[in-house]
């Protein structure tokens, strides 16, 4: 994995989701620190997406990987921080041109709609894939707001 240090974030919804992917990237040795929420109980997803976004921005953490049900809301949260590109990530494809393309730093997983396999496969992906650089640089150079 290219990432070693990861911090997670989930609402209610991505919950069951957030826990497995935990357990995936710690039986991989990946640092972990995760943002909450801790159980199924209902809560409102930029609680956990705000602290998740904030520490990868100040880079205490390389990347952020967030689920809530569909990954919108907990998208858009993070995207609201300058210093992050969030991708939702619904499958491995998509995950991969996320990177390679796009430089994601968070990864966002629609909690209620892939299966806990796709959901570990679309992280592996992202963990393991390479920003392309090139004509991709300029790109994403111009989304922040000036
Ligand atoms: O932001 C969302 C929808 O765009 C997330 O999927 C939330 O997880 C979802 O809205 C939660 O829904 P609930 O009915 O409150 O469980």
């Amino acid at each position: 994995m290219i990432f070693k240090t990861i911090a997670l974030a989930a609402d209610h919804a991505g919950f069951p989701v957030k826990e497995a992917i935990k357990e995936y990237l710690e039986k991989n040795n990946i640092t972990v620190k995760d943002y909450g929420t801790y159980s199924e109980d209902s809560t409102d997803y930029a609680d956990y997406a705000h602290p998740m976004a904030t520490a990868v921005e100040n880079k205490e953490y390389e990347i952020g990987i967030a689920v809530c049900g569909s990954g919108n809301g907990i998208n858009m949260t993070a995207n609201k921080h300058q210093g992050i590109r969030a991708a939702l990530c619904w499958n491995v494809e998509i995950s991969e041109m996320a990177r390679l393309h796009n430089d994601a730093n968070v990864c966002t997983v629609p909690g209620r709609y892939v299966s806990i396999e796709e959901a570990i496969n679309i992280v592996d992906k992202f963990v393991n894939t390479v920003f392309e650089g090139g004509r991709h640089q300029k790109r994403i150079e111009k989304i922040p707001v000036k």
